[in-house]
């Protein structure tokens, strides 16, 4: 890039971020003043239950994609390849279980918060335990997401080449959008949030597909970038099938034979398993447990949209996905042979999108600001989905218990002021993470595993684990929580070059294998010393992937959770209460029942048609526990919380 005539954001980049902001404001003020202008906490803090399957997918794909995945997910690819891309597989589990298990015992229970679960099933100390671990997270996500669009911005603002542009201030941006995002949250509640995020989400996208076009053009076009990515060994897993079936198609390209991605090492960072396996338990600590999403689910109008919102999700997750991957492979054959990294042009490589806009994109006026509408965006609907989500924690399990008698209106304002006194912590927290340098798309991903995944653990235990007691819950939170703390700051601290799959020298191209086979020949004839030196012991633990984190944590806590419940004397089947414990195993064996029992209907065509055919089983012989189950179906007294279940959602 010559800098001489390197432009600035043009007037009109500059409008288009404030008409950002200006319509972000306008959504949450319509909802402040419109409808029964949040008077109740229902209306402020569960959108008056009304909201429907659409919105709600929006709204909960866009409160885990912050600037985090924008700016993270492009330098993740363009570093290390498509590995990344693999987490994408975590989504249909991470995404299923919530809509059939967590979904349908929250729903049924009536919260407000996640964490009264915590209460109902097992005592209030658990309850206090989740919300503040809950808290604690959310805080330093916040500070992640608000300060990731400063950080990225930096990299066009004020690097030591490019000239400082004028009028965009860089930490001014951060405040307008913290302050905007605090106002509209504070008075629009969670329907202006979800609202906002809607609008904010079909912004994310333009950005993103914007510059993606004009970057493939800019670039070369499509067969040009592909060449680039494949020389580069970008694509992960894709050479082996393409090397196997199609040795020719590669051409004279080295083709690289890398097994890395289906390493079952744990503590190679990115691998298929650590995030197609790792990334379920990610995305059961976002989208099972945590309070952000609960409380959308909890404020559809009904069970099925919120089970219906969950699936829908999972397109909206993998165009975001694949959308961030693809910048990344577009910024990959741009820069592989001039990485602007090593040039010095940007400090870290979460500044490599925006150079790459500014580079690439100066001469479409509108684009950059359009893309930096996107980044801001995509803060935007994440921090004031953590500010809502937080202010209602704060409110249900933190004060009301202790105000019973606190009238609804006084309640509410008392939510709002939270949630403005939360848009400054965040602000706070923002700067604190300045301080820190490091991956921002790590050390979110480092945090939900670290304190996300003990949280998963603690509702795990309570839902699937009937013996399981309050002593053994907050037993094993706490465990968990060290555990996390440990090794998360240990791998931090003793900065373990956690083997990091960057292509070139974890791969093997062919001509290097004969080599390698040489080489092992003549090594086996001698004793073998220059083996690399795995980690043994506490290292190894300190050098387990972060992707395992949620997954590591959250099975610690269920296990002690247990071993502490049964010395202290598990609980009993009388003592729980109602719809808090997913009957699992009577699922899984009436699954198996289903699939087992084939089905053939015997009676005239009408029958068949209107489905009052008598069915003919020949599948095992019922038991009478079934044919009790099956009487208590048939009865009008309330149903037992296990046939309620079912019930439900055989509707
Ligand atoms: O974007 C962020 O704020 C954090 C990084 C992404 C969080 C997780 S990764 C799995 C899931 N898919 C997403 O798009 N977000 C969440
Ligand atoms: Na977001």
């Amino acid at each position: 890039m010559d800098v001489t005539e390197q432009k600035y954001f043009s007037t009109i980049d500059f409008v288009l971020f404030v008409l950002l902001l200006v319509a972000s404001m306008a959504i949450g003020l319509y909802y402040a003043l419109s409808g029964r202008q949040q008077r109740t906490t229902r209306e402020f803090l569960l959108a008056d239950q009304s909201m429907k399957c659409l919105p709600l997918s929006l709204s909960l794909m866009a409160t885990f994609q912050s600037a985090v995945a924008i700016v993270g997910t492009p330098a993740e690819v363009f570093t290390n390849g498509t590995q990344y891309w693999f987490i994408g597989c975590s989504y249909i589990l991470g995404l299923l279980i919530p809509a059939h298990i967590f979904i349908p015992v929250f729903y049924r229970l009536h919260l407000t918060s996640a964490y009264q679960y915590l209460e109902l099933r097992f005592c209030k100390a658990v309850r206090i335990c989740g919300t503040i671990t809950f808290i604690f997270q959310m805080i330093i996500y916040m500070g992640v997401g608000i300060y990731t669009p400063a950080l990225a911005l930096n990299a066009v603002l004020c690097p030591p080449i490019l000239p400082l542009v004028t009028g965009f201030h860089l930490w001014g941006a951060v405040l307008a959008t913290g302050l905007v995002c605090t106002i509209y949250t504070a008075l629009g509640g969670l329907k202006a949030v979800i609202w906002t995020d809607v609008f904010q989400t079909v912004v994310m996208f333009a950005g993103q597909l914007a510059v993606i076009i004009v970057g493939v053009q800019q670039a070369g076009g499509l067969s040009h970038i592909w060449r680039k990515v494949i020389e580069g060994n970008r694509i992960s897993g894709i050479e082996i099938i393409l090397f196997k079936h199609f040795p020719y198609v590669m051409g004279s390209l080295t083709v690289s034979v890398c097994s890395e991605s289906l390493n079952p090492d744990p503590t190679v960072r990115h691998t298929f398993w650590t995030l197609a396996l790792g990334g379920v338990f990610l995305m059961l600590s976002l989208y099972g447990v945590n309070q952000t999403q609960v409380q959308r689910y909890l404020s559809s109008r009904t069970e099925k949209e919120a089970v219906m919102s969950c699936y829908m999700v999972f397109p909206c997750l993998q165009i975001a996905l694949g959308l961030s991957c693809v910048m990344g492979l577009v910024m990959f054959a741009c820069y592989s042979d001039n990485s602007p990294l090593d040039n010095q042009y940007i400090t870290s490589k979460d500044q490599m999108v925006l150079y790459f806009i500014m580079d690439m994109l100066q001469d479409f006026s509108g684009l950059p600001g359009l893309f930096v509408a996107c980044l801001f965006s995509a803060s935007l609907s994440t921090i004031s989905s953590a500010f809502s989500s937080l202010a209602t924690v704060t409110m249900e399990d933190l004060i009301k218990p202790h105000y019973p008698s606190m009238v609804e209106t006084r309640a509410t304002l008392l939510s709002k002021i939270l949630t403005f006194a939360y848009g400054l912590v965040c602000l706070v927290m923002a700067y604190v993470i300045h301080l820190m340098n490091g991956s921002v798309l790590q050390a979110a991903l480092s945090i939900f595993g670290m304190v996300g995944g003990p949280l998963l653990g603690v509702f795990c235990l309570g839902i699937f684990f009937p013996l399981a007691n309050s002593t053994g819950a907050v037993t094993g939170l706490v465990a968990g929580l060290v555990l996390a703390f440990w090794v998360g700051i240990g791998g931090f601290v003793t900065q373990i070059p956690s083997i990091t799959t960057v292509r070139p020298n974890n791969c093997t191209d062919m001509a290097a294998t004969e080599n390698a086979i040489m080489a092992t020949v003549t090594t086996a004839l001698a004793p073998i010393t220059d083996e690399p030196s795995k980690p043994v012991g506490l290292y190894a633990l300190y050098s387990l992937s972060y992707m395992w984190y949620s997954a590591l944590n959250s099975s610690v806590v269920i296990l002690i959770g247990l071993i502490v419940s049964l010395i202290t004397g598990p609980m009993k089947q009388g003592e729980l209460v109602a719809g808090t414990v997913y009957p699992l195993m009577d699922k899984a064996q009436d699954l198996m029942q289903k699939l087992l029992r084939p089905k053939s209907c015997v009676g005239s065509r009408e029958q068949r048609q209107i489905g009052t055919c008598q069915e003919q089983t020949n599948g095992p012989v019922r038991t009478e526990r079934n044919t009790a189950k099956e009487e208590e179906r048939k009865t009008f007294q309330p149903l037992s919380h296990v046939a309620y279940l079912e019930q439900e959602t055989s509707v």
